[in-house]
């Protein structure tokens, strides 16, 4: 089936008994587009990425990748269908190089070529040139660079990122998001970011969607989410 978005999320649900951390909840992402996810704490947004990769059974609703309903199949069927997320340093193995390891993750991901996936990506996130270091030698933003090349071997469709800029110097947030604009235009990547820092997530989404107690309150583009009157007195407050 051809389709405009490759992730619909449809009517999607999440209830832990009497606690409805998702519920009717609805989202679409394009080809090559950033979506910010945000919301107060507990608002769902972590749920969601988890009903999307497949980590959370859905109690209702279903999740589209490319038009293909994709809510009976388990997280690792869904990343083989390039359904990505990055685990923030759980994923690092400190003491193998950065190559060895980006290499190991895309032979994992079945890819022909797993030699030249691996130089590809680490030469996209400004990593190629640290190749022969250990990850435990890293500086932090480029430990969290390595997890988001970890997540990206394969050519995912869409990467889901929860909070990447979390202990990130504001010079290592601003460099994290131009690789992550930069790599939605030249790999066609869509992205799907849950992010505290505000001026990050309104600087770079294309579009946002805005939680509060697992249900969408507001979606659109950053200017009119900004100015929407129910976001600013939910979450944004004076502040936005
Ligand atoms: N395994 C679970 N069992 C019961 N309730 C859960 C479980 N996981 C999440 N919840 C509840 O679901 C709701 C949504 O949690 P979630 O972690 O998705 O919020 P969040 O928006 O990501 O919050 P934060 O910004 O603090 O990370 C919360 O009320 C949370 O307590």
């Amino acid at each position: 089936m051809t389709t405009a978005y490759v992730l619909q999320a449809e009517d999607v649900a999440i209830h832990y008994g009497g606690v409805k951390a998702l519920d009717g909840v609805e989202l679409t992402l394009k080809k090559g587009q950033i979506r910010g996810l945000i919301g107060p704490n507990g608002a769902g947004k972590s749920t969601v990425i988890d009903a999307i990769t497949g980590r959370r059974r859905l109690t209702r609703g279903r999740v589209l990748l490319d038009g293909e309903d994709v809510s009976a199949l388990g997280a690792v069927e869904r990343r083989q269908r390039g359904l990505s997320r990055s685990f923030q340093r759980t994923s690092i193995f400190s003491g193998m190089t950065v190559r060895r390891q980006v290499e190991l993750a895309s032979h994992q991901m079945g890819m022909a070529d797993s030699g030249a996936d691996a130089d590809a990506v680490l030469e996209e996130l400004d990593l190629a040139r640290l190749s022969c270091m250990v990850a435990e030698d890293l500086g932090y933003g480029e430990q969290r660079r390595l997890d988001l090349a970890l997540a990206l071997v394969g050519r995912p469709k869409l990467l889901m990122l929860d909070e990447p800029m979390a202990g990130l110097s504001v010079k290592e947030s601003h460099d994290l998001a131009r690789h992550l604009q930069a790599l939605t235009s030249r790999w066609e990547v869509s992205v799907l970011l849950v992010e505290h820092d505000m001026d990050v997530v309104f600087g770079i989404s294309d579009a946002i969607t805005v939680f509060e107690l697992g249900r969408v309150i507001a979606s659109g583009d950053p200017a009119s989410v900004r100015s929407d009157a129910r976001v600013r007195e939910a979450y944004l407050g004076s502040a936005a």
